[in-house]
């Protein structure tokens, strides 16, 4: 049943909520093993498209396939190929942490192991804790556990540190990381610009409802945005350059100044997050000047 190209193609996906157009004609793929970020502001479209590759919701148009098949029609042999942490979380209930896992693991054919898993997300010390006890952060641990449980060939993670504490999330991230290595295909959602570059190959940009970018991690949004900026003072100005030699120009201007230190020099390589912020700035001025035609 798996396809054999793609963990995910989508093409020309539509939804429409009432007389709200939530996504108009989006298409990506996800290889097998690969890691794919979905990235946007809040209302871009992120939940709609991963919720219907779940198959939690009915698409208005287009195609998808999840591990070759529609998500619309999947079975529960396909469900549980897949692990599925949503954005809210749904536990809340009387059980212990063990309790819970173990009982999930009881719905899968080839389950992790309950302790690994406990170990994985940090929780040994809570593991006979009632889950409605455990603070926010550690409630959406037991979310991430319950979604890696069934050992998935597919995860969906959306929006998983939200409320993760920082040592927390680095914990999480070598979690990811360690799926990935095992050949898991994951797709992201995250609004920790930091955790899609650490954690991603690939990433797609999504703004009201369209695709705006998609490529590799580290190339998109095109060369240009990834130059190098130089900043210093010199004449009692601060001047700015973008650059591919910043060591050569750092040297031009030390020259110049007959080798003496020069105030407030700093390079600056622009990060994920700068070349999402422009991406979306900019895709949100087009929508502007298209809605004021
Ligand atoms: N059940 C619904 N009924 C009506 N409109 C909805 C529903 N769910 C989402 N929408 C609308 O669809 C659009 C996309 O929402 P979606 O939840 O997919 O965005 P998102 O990118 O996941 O946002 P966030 O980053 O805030 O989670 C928004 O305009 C939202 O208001």
């Amino acid at each position: 049943m798996t396809s054999p190209e793609h963990a995910v193609s989508v093409r020309d996906l539509r939804k429409s909520y009432g007389s709200v157009d939530a996504l108009h004609g989006v298409s990506f793929d996800i290889a097998h093993g690969e890691t794919f970020a979905l990235l946007g502001p809040n209302g871009a479209g992120k939940s709609t498209t991963i919720e219907i590759l779940e198959g939690y919701r009915d698409r208005s148009g287009g195609t998808a396939e999840v591990l070759g098949v529609d998500p619309g029609t999947g079975g529960t042999a396909w469900k549980a190929r897949l692990g599925i942490v949503l954005q809210s979380t749904g536990e809340s209930g009387s059980a212990t942490v063990r309790e819970q896992l173990t009982h999930f693991a009881g719905f899968y054919p080839n389950p992790r192991n309950v302790d690994e898993v406990i170990d994985a997300v940090g929780l040994r010390e809570k593991e006979k804790t009632l889950i409605r006890k455990l603070s926010g952060g550690q409630r959406r641990r037991v979310d991430v556990a319950l979604g890696i449980i069934g050992n998935p060939e597919l995860l969906f993670l959306d929006e998983p540190t939200t409320g993760f504490d920082p040592e927390a999330r680095r914990q999480f991230w070598q979690l990811i990381l360690g799926l990935k290595e095992e050949g898991t295909t994951i797709l992201l959602t995250t609004h920790y610009l930091d955790e899609a570059a650490r954690l991603s190959d690939r990433a797609g940009v999504i703004a009201g409802g369209a695709l705006v970018e998609v490529g590799a991690i580290d190339e998109i949004g095109g060369i240009e945005a990834r130059t190098p900026i130089v900043r210093w003072r010199e004449d009692d100005r601060l001047h700015e350059r973008r650059t591919t030699e910043p060591g050569r120009l750092v040297a031009e201007i030390v020259a110049r100044n007959d080798g003496a230190e020069v105030p407030d020099l700093e390079i600056v390589r622009p990060s994920l997050e700068d070349v999402y912020l422009d991406l979306v700035d900019r895709a949100s001025t087009a929508t502007t000047e298209e809605v004021a035609r």
